[in-house]
């Protein structure tokens, strides 16, 4: 099987359903920011201090082509990385890409809770990261539409859902 990559923006479930899948299908399972922490021995945050946004794309990049090499792979994405470079038309060269398409209400919702490990929205408020969001996808739409298969993550959107999720996604791309 090529690569599966999952892509989307920040909150809408890539690495929560990328690991579901592959403890449910037995594929192998990388979370593209985990690999490049892996890689640099620093969490991302610290890749943004130290590198600048500009520079952390450059071994994101790096790092993408490496795993787009492996067989059997689900992997997810950050946000941004179908947005820099070619990576988008690279993935689409190098196997199947999966975006999963969600609402401003619920990743905002998400990401209030999850934003600190995340450096573009670490120290923004309530309101501050609602506006963000709303102007990041209107700016990343036209990359996130390019992919293959669009899986609208909103609709089922609960603990035990989560596996749901899985199962419809492992229907739709035939990985039984
Ligand atoms: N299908 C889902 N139902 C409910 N919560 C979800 C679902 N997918 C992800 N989440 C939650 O949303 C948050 C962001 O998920 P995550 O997988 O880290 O997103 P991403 O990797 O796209 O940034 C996490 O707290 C996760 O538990
Ligand atoms: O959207 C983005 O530019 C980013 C998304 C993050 O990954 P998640 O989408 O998994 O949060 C991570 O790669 C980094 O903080 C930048
Ligand atoms: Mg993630």
């Amino acid at each position: 099987m090529q690569p599966i990559f999952l892509v989307g923006y920040m909150g809408c479930g890539k690495s929560t359903l990328g690991r579901t899948v592959s403890a449910i299908t037995g594929c192998r399972f990388i979370d593209l920011d985990t690999y490049i922490e892996g890689r640099y021995h620093r969490t991302v945050k610290e890749l943004f201090a130290l590198h600048g946004e500009s520079g952390f794309r450059d071994l994101e990049r790096n790092m993408l082509h490496e795993v787009g090499q492996f067989e059997d792979v689900v992997v997810a994405c950050g946000g941004g990385t179908p947005c820099f470079f070619d990576n988008m038309d690279w993935m689409n060269e190098a196997g199947t890409t999966v975006f999963l398409d969600t609402s401003v209400d619920k990743l905002h919702t998400r990401l209030m809770r999850g934003r600190h490990k995340r450096p573009l929205i670490a120290d923004k408020n309530d309101e501050e990261l609602r506006r963000f969001i709303v102007d990041a996808l209107e700016s990343r739409m036209p990359y996130y539409s390019k992919a293959k298969v669009v899986l609208k993550s909103d609709l089922l959107d609960s603990e035990c859902e989560k596996s749901e999720t899985a199962h419809r996604f492992i229907k739709q791309l035939n990985l039984e």
